[in-house]
């Protein structure tokens, strides 16, 4: 935990005065008992009113300035505790947006997410109650202890034998709960991703009727949470009897022991009344100090899991020196590239080897899992790959910025991602300033008009969450704007047509022709009639390529693609 503390270094003011207003506090409710036993002594004993009045409106005025202490105490190290929560989720958000794809799977989208919300939340409230009582406690323990020393020597001998006793009660239950907390987070990260599943795939739920199943796996998970927190919180419950138990005994004996004082005149009343009130200041400091044992355990299992977030070292990084590539546009080159995912047995590609240029679209085919989504996925190094390289304008993309890099590409993802917001929003994603005519112009090309138009607020129609308002074709056509508004150097559609009726397909395809005819285009399909009229047709199979050619070369030569040809097409269409 200590670790995120260079997080609290924006406050270092707030922390400051925390630490001096509690001192203050802490001062103030040390020297009110005194005050009381001096009242009671000189005053109440003696019948002095005036004593009384003059020692009563002082206790007032430093009652009156602890009250003041305290609530400014508390506002500051509030303050301080949600700006450093603010923080470190603004921090933990753009290391996390620096992440490869490797990355991300590692920990889950799910874990992420817990560890940006509960778990910081978790340190930030200990960081409250510490800032508090780091100086707090320590103080009234000892303050308190010389305090009631000064006040009666041989009574403090309780005090003595208590101490340890309390604290090896708070040691034992420390222990026992300790690893518990660790499995509590872990147990709210489980119930995060069966609820996320859950969630996002209640079609195929509902369709097939699975609700039961998925009730009793959120149950199930819901319980084990519940079962570890009841636990905890068992062993927990044992800590405040436990401490109230001792902390009476003690008065119990302090007023036995202190009235036989007072009996043989070895002791005053008003000193007995102030030890009483300083033996209780140590005894609360002390249950303080076990509530922050409580806590801290928790919150360090929490600012671990954050700090194993902040400490992953993104393994795409830009070179420290990375050079701007050539004045050329578009030029693609793949020199016999190998790639595989992590932990995988085989390369998902090996070999690679094709070039693609301007104003050429070429297409890449095969069947699923031949590694198509792979192979594009490389271009805007959202991995990096084995062995080989990648040219971008003759420059290896790996010497080059990925924001370089990633600006010189219209990305079409296979599952089209739309964002809340509006359509016209949604389209301006590719390009910030897009003037409205760029943004229509888009939508036209991906023959996207006629349903916006349809919609009504056109361009202005909200778009829910997911984008569970529009159809699949519709937001395939809207992710194909979007990438279209950028005018990109290289356009990427990653099966992006799959979703469209043949109709809207072909009428697409002619429209970025005109679009594209200065860019290089690399298009992902499964339809022949998709590829059919590429510059270069590239067929995968098992991560390699088996054949790369136009359609009519490759007909003849590569038994794969006709393959994939006689199984979609009519003998005339083929001819
Ligand atoms: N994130 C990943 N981690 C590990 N292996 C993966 C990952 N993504 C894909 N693979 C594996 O890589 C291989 C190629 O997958 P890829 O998605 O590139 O195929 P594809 O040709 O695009 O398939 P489809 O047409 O079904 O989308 C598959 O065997 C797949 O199991």
């Amino acid at each position: 935990m200590i670790k995120l503390f260079k997080y609290l270094k924006p406050y270092k003011k707030y922390v400051a005065g925390v630490l001096i207003l509690t001192f203050f506090n802490a001062l103030s409710e040390l020297y009110l008992p005194n005050l009381m036993s001096d009242i009671v002594n000189n005053g109440i004993v003696k019948g002095d009113t005036n004593y009384i009045l003059k020692i009563g409106g002082i206790m007032l005025i430093v009652a009156a300035f602890s009250a003041i202490s305290i609530v400014f105490a508390s506002l500051l190290s509030s303050k301080t505790a949600m700006g450093f929560g603010k923080d470190l989720r603004q921090k933990i958000f753009s290391h996390v947006e620096g992440f490869s794809l490797n990355e991300f799977d590692k920990i889950g989208t799910s874990s992420l997410i817990t560890r940006t919300t509960n778990d910081i939340t978790q340190v930030q409230q200990v960081m409250v109650m510490m800032l508090r009582m780091m100086v707090r406690a320590p103080m009234m323990c000892i303050g308190g202890i010389i305090m009631a020393v000064s006040k009666n020597r041989q009574l403090s001998m309780i005090i003595v034998f208590v101490i340890p006793i309390l604290i090896l009660a708070i040691s034992i239950v420390a222990k026992k709960g300790f690893p518990l907390f660790k499995l509590i987070q872990e147990k709210i990260d489980r119930v995060n991703l069966v609820l996320r599943e859950e969630l996002t795939g209640i079609r195929v739920i509902r369709a097939f009727d699975r609700i039961d199943h998925e009730k009793k796996r959120f149950n199930e998970s819901n319980k084990d949470l519940t079962d570890t927190a009841i636990k905890v919180g068992r062993i927990m419950a044992i800590l405040m009897p436990l401490m109230n138990i001792v902390l009476n005994f003690t008065t119990i004996a302090v007023v036995w022991y202190g009235s036989k004082q007072i009996d043989m005149g070895t002791m005053q009343v008003g000193d007995l009344m102030a030890f009483i009130q300083y033996v209780m200041q140590i005894m609360f400091s002390l249950i303080m100090v076990s509530m922050m044992f409580i806590m801290i355990p928790r919150a360090s299992a929490s600012a671990t899991r954050v700090n194993e977030v902040l400490e992953i070292i993104p393994e795409i990084n830009d070179k420290e020196k990375t050079k701007e590539a050539s004045e050329k546009r578009g030029f693609i080159e793949f020199k016999d590239v190998t790639f595989s995912y992590p932990g995988a047995e085989k390369p998902a590609l090996s070999n690679i080897s094709f070039s693609a240029g301007p104003g050429e679209t070429t297409a890449i085919i095969g069947g699923t899992g031949s590694g198509k989504t792979s192979l594009i996925s490389l271009i805007p190094r959202f991995y990096d790959i084995d062995s080989g390289s990648i040219l971008v304008n003759n420059t290896d993309i790996r010497e080059i910025s990925q924001k370089t890099l990633r600006a010189k590409i219209g990305f079409v993802p296979q599952k089209a991602v739309l964002f809340t917001g509006t359509i016209s929003e949604n389209i301006r994603y590719g390009k910030e300033d897009a003037t409205d005519e760029e943004v229509k112009h888009a939508a036209e090309v991906a023959q996207a008009t006629e349903f916006i138009s349809n919609m009504k607020d056109g361009f202005d129609s909200y778009i829910a969450q997911g984008g569970t308002n529009v159809s699949g074709g519709q937001k395939q056509r809207l992710s194909i704007a979007r990438a279209l508004v950028r005018k990109p150097e290289i356009y990427i559609f990653d099966d992006s047509f799959s979703a469209l009726d043949f109709k809207t397909d072909a009428k697409l395809r002619e429209a970025l022709k005109d679009e594209t005819i200065s860019s290089t285009v690399i298009i992902v399909a499964q339809r022949v009639s998709t590829v059919m009229d590429a510059d270069r047709i590239i067929v995968l199979d098992e991560g390699k390529i088996v054949g790369i050619g136009k359609h009519e070369d490759l007909l003849n030569t590569c038994e794969v693609y006709s393959e994939i040809v006689s199984s979609q097409l009519s003998e005339e269409e083929i001819a």
